[in-house]
């Protein structure tokens, strides 16, 4: 076991700020020791109250620190892979936000660069492998308890979509989470990818088509579906259904206290993806720090983060031409197997 990780969060954003709160308040084994943002003034803010870190405008300068042995990468998906490379170099375990990065090419060459350490460093964050359901879900499928599994139904829901979300972030940045989900259920690989484009709400901005309907299948012939709709008002919504030949199973639906009150009935609807996976992110960051201090990963691989790429190039490929797209796969390195 090494020391307590001393981690640089680089990009202080909204995902960046969330993690920097669970690693400073809930997760054990480390410390934030410096944040990074190109917006200096976000980096002080993020580390007010934190003892010992420092806020910086560069990466480069976080991992010269000396008092930094890890880092958790949380800058928009475009600037994954440059950070990686630096960090790599530098032998650090990191947490890497996904997508790994947003296109196959670019993760197969993060994918050859960890290659040829020798040993696993990256993990990439695809949080819902540790949501309590997602688990739940896959022990069933594994153990074959009902049987084979079919048919896969997702519905990813989300209130609104940031500034600069563009209708290819729609499968860059949301979908990218039920390819992983998909390969992380049924253990295979996805093999093609279709899109279709069907009435969109008027409040889909910035040239998005909102909502997409997204087929998939795997190697076995297990067929799954998206509904992906980014611009869905009402709040976040994360579900899936699955069929098998001996029952149905559904996860993600709706839950929590159910109030009477005020000549109303009902629950709530979580707000967005801090509230809706905020345990499954604490037991993410937590499996990651234990396993780094081992020096091992402690969730998804470089290999998922290339291969859900792969997938969602096929999905951008697709969205443009509405056929279905085969997944373009290279051979997996015997480090992932
Ligand atoms: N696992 C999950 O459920 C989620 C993951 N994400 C992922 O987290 C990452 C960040 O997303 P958000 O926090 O939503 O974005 P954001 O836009 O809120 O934050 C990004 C931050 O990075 C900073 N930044 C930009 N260029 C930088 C650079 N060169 N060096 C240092 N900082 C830089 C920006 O100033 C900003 O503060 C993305 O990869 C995204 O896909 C985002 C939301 C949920
Ligand atoms: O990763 C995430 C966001 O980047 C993405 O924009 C959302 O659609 C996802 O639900 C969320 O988990």
């Amino acid at each position: 076991m090494t020391d307590i990780l001393r981690v640089a969060v680089i990009g202080a954003g909204r995902m960046g700020a969330d993690h920097i709160k669970r690693l400073s308040t809930r997760i054990h084994g480390a410390e934030v020791a410096a944040v990074v943002d190109v917006d200096l003034a976000r980096a002080q803010a993020a580390i007010a109250g934190i003892d010992g870190a420092v806020a910086l405008a560069s990466a480069d300068d976080a991992l010269n620190n000396g008092d930094v042995n890890a880092v958790l990468i949380a800058t928009p998906g475009f600037l994954h892979e440059e950070i990686l490379y630096k960090a790599l170099e530098k032998d650090f375990p990191i947490l890497c936000e996904k997508p790994l990065t947003p296109d196959a090419e670019s993760a197969w060459k993060v994918v050859q660069a960890e290659t040829a350490t020798g040993h696993k460093r990256i993990q990439v964050g695809f949080m819902r492998r540790f949501d309590a359901e997602y688990a739940a879900l896959g022990s069933v499928i594994r153990d074959r308890e009902l049987g084979e599994l079919l048919m896969l139904h997702h519905q990813h829901r989300n209130p609104d979509t940031p500034q600069g979300f563009t209708n290819e972030m729609l499968i860059n940045d949301s979908v990218v989470h039920e390819f992983d989900a998909i390969r992380f259920f049924t253990g295979e690989e996805i093999t093609s990818v279709q899109v279709r484009l069907g009435k969109a709400t008027r409040n889909a901005p910035n040239g998005q088509h909102d909502p997409q309907h997204v087929l998939i299948e795997t190697e076995s012939g297990v067929l799954a579906d998206v509904e992906i709709y980014v611009n869905a008002k009402f709040g976040y919504e994360v579900a899936t259904q699955a069929s098998f030949e001996d029952g149905i199973v559904s996860i993600g639906g709706d839950g929590g206290p159910y109030v009477r009150s005020a000549g109303r009935w009902g629950g709530k609807v979580t707000p967005g993806f801090e509230e809706r996976f905020g345990a499954a992110y604490d037991v993410e960051v937590q499996a990651w720090v234990d396993a780094a201090r081992r020096g091992e990963i402690g969730g998804p691989t470089a290999w998922d983060g290339y291969a859900t790429a792969a997938c969602c190039e096929a999905g951008v490929e697709a969205q443009k031409s509405g056929e279905k797209v085969a997944v373009q796969l290279n051979t997996k390195p015997e480090l992932y197997k």
